[in-house]
């Protein structure tokens, strides 16, 4: 977190910042805090704390956000997300009429290879970049490489590149999503965002900020979070699975070989499974495993979530870090848009926005000496 701005400039940005309420907007890729021109220092640091991990690559570079570097290298990559989501949501007519294969109709295959060969051609020149660096970083993509000097065979750039597009694609934009969704439940349930910011000060209060091991104290704000994964889960349909052999799903016969998609958005909205069930009650997992083993945001079994535990304590931190440093408020009497959004990963059809103004350990942390941090 260091190196972002001088303690002098952090100082004078605090009084301001504790005076007013700014104007936040979740953009796709987490948390945005808009503040004027004098308090853009300010900005930069608390974007560290409050802004979901999306745009870091692995390679230590920003690519979303205000102080981004390299322009052209940015828009190249968010044209390359935003082709690479899009993609991922289409529906291909060639999987249900064959015939359509023939003629090639809607190009998709070749559009896809298209893109294949871009985000390829992207991440190599990434990797590249920092093999060619003398001195050796502290990112994702440098240990990868000193991980390929030692086992060359295993660790190949086909692999890296891999990786890295897992960490993209799977990681960043459904903890980012479940952030947005998350904030917009709060804002409009003040009662659950007052036991939230209840739960932070008893347990970490405004004298340190909260720290990824803490996490695990804050059973209110996790239980916030798998409220939110139970209305607004980021995968909603899982990902498409085949069936190996013929099977009798529901009385289904399902042939061996058939896409099967799983309805996790209808499962937790069932009215036989859950009680009052579209109400947002992060209560309702106070009782136990019981209710928590019924949810499947992450999907179940062999090929679940690899990533739930990092995504719950990342969500977890970000989320309490914003409870534990800003008020935060809706931008009128109107409640949040809870329209949900088309997309492989579920977003907010309307993206939210709201209003924030700093809470005590703002002052404390950025009156800190950048080695206190
Ligand atoms: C809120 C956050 C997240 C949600 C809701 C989520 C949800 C899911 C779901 C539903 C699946 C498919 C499970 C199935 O096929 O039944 C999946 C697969 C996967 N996720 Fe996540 N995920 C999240 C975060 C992450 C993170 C942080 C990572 C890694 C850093 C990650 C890595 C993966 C990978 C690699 C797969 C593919 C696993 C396989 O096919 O064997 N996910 N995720």
């Amino acid at each position: 977190m260091s190196g972002y701005v001088s303690v002098s400039s952090r100082i004078k940005s605090v009084l301001d910042l504790q005076l007013r309420w700014y104007h936040c907007t979740g953009i796709r890729t987490g948390f945005t805090l808009r503040m004027p021109a004098s308090a853009h220092s300010v900005d930069a640091s608390i974007g560290t704390v409050s802004s979901a991990p999306v745009g870091w690559v692995g390679s230590g570079k920003r690519y979303y956000g205000e102080d981004v570097k390299g322009e052209e290298e940015a828009r190249q990559f968010r044209g390359i997300m935003k082709e690479i989501a899009g993609a991922g949501g289409v529906s291909n007519p060639q999987e249900f009429v064959p015939l359509l294969q023939w003629i090639d109709h809607g190009r998709l295959e070749k559009r896809l290879m298209k893109l294949a060969n871009k985000t390829d051609a992207f991440l190599q020149g990434l990797i590249d970049e920092k093999r060619s660096k003398e001195e050796k970083g502290n990112t994702m993509i440098d240990h990868l490489l000193s991980s390929q000097k030692s086992q060359p065979e295993y660790y190949t750039d086909q692999i890296i590149k891999g990786l890295i597009l897992v960490l993209l694609l799977a990681g960043t934009g459904t903890s980012a999503v479940t952030i947005e969704w998350a904030m917009s439940n709060l804002l409009n349930h003040s009662q659950v965002l007052k036991n939230a910011r209840a739960e932070l000060d008893n347990q970490i209060g405004q004298e340190k900020l909260l720290n990824e091991p803490d996490v695990s104290k804050l059973h209110y704000l996790q239980n916030v979070i798998l409220e939110t994964l139970r209305l607004y889960p980021a995968a909603p349909l899982l990902l498409p699975h085949m069936s190996s052999e013929d099977c009798t799903i529901g009385g289904y016969n399902v042939p061996r070989e058939t896409m099967l998609l799983v309805n996790a958005w209808a499962i937790h909205r069932d009215p036989n499974i859950w009680h009052d069930t579209t109400s947002f009650k992060p209560e309702r997992f106070e009782n136990g495993e019981s209710d928590v083993n019924k949810l499947m945001p992450f999907g179940l079994g062999r090929r679940a979530c690899p990533g739930a535990s990092l995504a719950q304590r990342t969500i977890g931190l970000t989320l309490g870090s914003l409870i534990q440093c800003f008020e935060w408020e809706r931008i009128s009497e109107e409640e949040v848009d809870m329209v949900e959004g088309n997309g492989i990963t579920m977003p907010k059809a309307v993206a939210l926005e709201a209003m924030c103004r700093a809470r005590p350990i703002i002052t404390k942390f950025l009156s800190m000496s950048e080695d206190e941090f």
